[in-house]
């Protein structure tokens, strides 16, 4: 099969996929690419890479948030444009963006009820959600009420609640503390399994991309294209007790040894 009947099969695929900021070549900063990527249908897929790699802006282009520069971005056989996350496709961020005036429950419904849905099924969403995500008992709390993992959590149940066929996080547990991590990284893995939803994680924490994702792919220093792809042997009904598995040693080895030119030359690049 050729290349670009395969990636018209992926559930997203990337061909030949670059990102230039700038039109003045003095100034512009090539921060992507080209990428050649393709993300199986419900598969966990990690990407870690030096600092300013160009990660995020990987991101945007799969979240449809921004533009390639040159190339083609597809998500289940059709184009990306760049100007808006196209239906299927929910995307969580690093940083809590729940709305501190409305209850946990109100969050969680804020974009459902805007794209129009009725009252009675958002309702009947949210509840299944809040029951997935562990928030039953505090649909009626406010954020402030909550830890930071709690708080993480209803930012999640927001991006499934629309029942996302691809979702997209970029470090969603970046700000939080390991052992909330490894429970938070537990919870996305059982999420994963219940709803088939593909994933792709962005993350600068090597053991999170081991315990976590089927395939990781590892950046270049910018422009970030992809280095390596490893492939973890956990099998579907993993969870946090594979960071005590001989195996997870040679995992995160294989990313450092592959990350530590990449991560050095980002360094010279940043003090030049
Ligand atoms: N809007 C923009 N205009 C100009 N340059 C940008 C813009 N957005 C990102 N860049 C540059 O593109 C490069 C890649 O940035 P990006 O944020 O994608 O990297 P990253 O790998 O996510 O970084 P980090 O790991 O530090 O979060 C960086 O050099 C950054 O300064």
């Amino acid at each position: 099969m050729n290349m670009a009947a395969r990636i018209a099969e992926a559930h997203v695929g990337l061909t030949g996929v670059t990102r230039v900021f700038g039109s003045d070549p003095q100034t512009q900063v090539k921060a992507l690419g080209p990428i050649e990527l393709e993300l199986r249908k419900g598969e966990f897929f990690a990407v870690v890479g030096p600092s300013g790699c160009g990660k995020s802006t990987l991101f945007d282009i799969v979240a449809g948030l921004s533009p390639a520069t040159s190339g083609k971005v597809t998500f289940e056989g059709r184009p990306l444009t760049g100007s808006a996350v196209p239906d299927g496709i929910g995307v969580v961020f690093q940083e809590d963006a729940s709305f501190p005036w409305l209850t946990v429950a109100d969050n969680v419904a804020f974009g459902i009820r805007r794209a129009g849905l009725s009252e009675a099924e958002v309702s009947r969403r949210v509840t299944a959600t809040l029951a997935l995500m562990g928030l039953a008992d505090f649909a009626k709390a406010y954020p402030a009420q909550l830890s930071g993992g709690m708080r993480q959590r209803v930012c999640i149940a927001r991006t499934l609640v629309q029942r996302p066929r691809l979702i997209l996080l970029d470090e969603p547990f970046g700000a939080l503390d390991q052992q909330t991590r490894l429970i938070m990284g537990e919870e996305l893995l059982k999420l994963w399994r219940e709803t088939g939803a593909t994933i792709l994680l962005i993350t600068h924490a090597l053991d999170e991309a081991a315990m976590l994702a089927d395939r990781i792919g590892v950046m270049s220093a910018r422009p970030g294209r992809i280095l390596d792809i490893v492939e973890t042997p956990w099998g579907i009904e993993r969870d946090s007790r594979v960071v005590s598995d001989p195996r997870f040693g040679d995992i995160t080895g294989r990313l450092w040894s592959r990350l530590r030119e990449e991560s050095m030359a980002a360094l010279a690049t940043a003090g030049q």
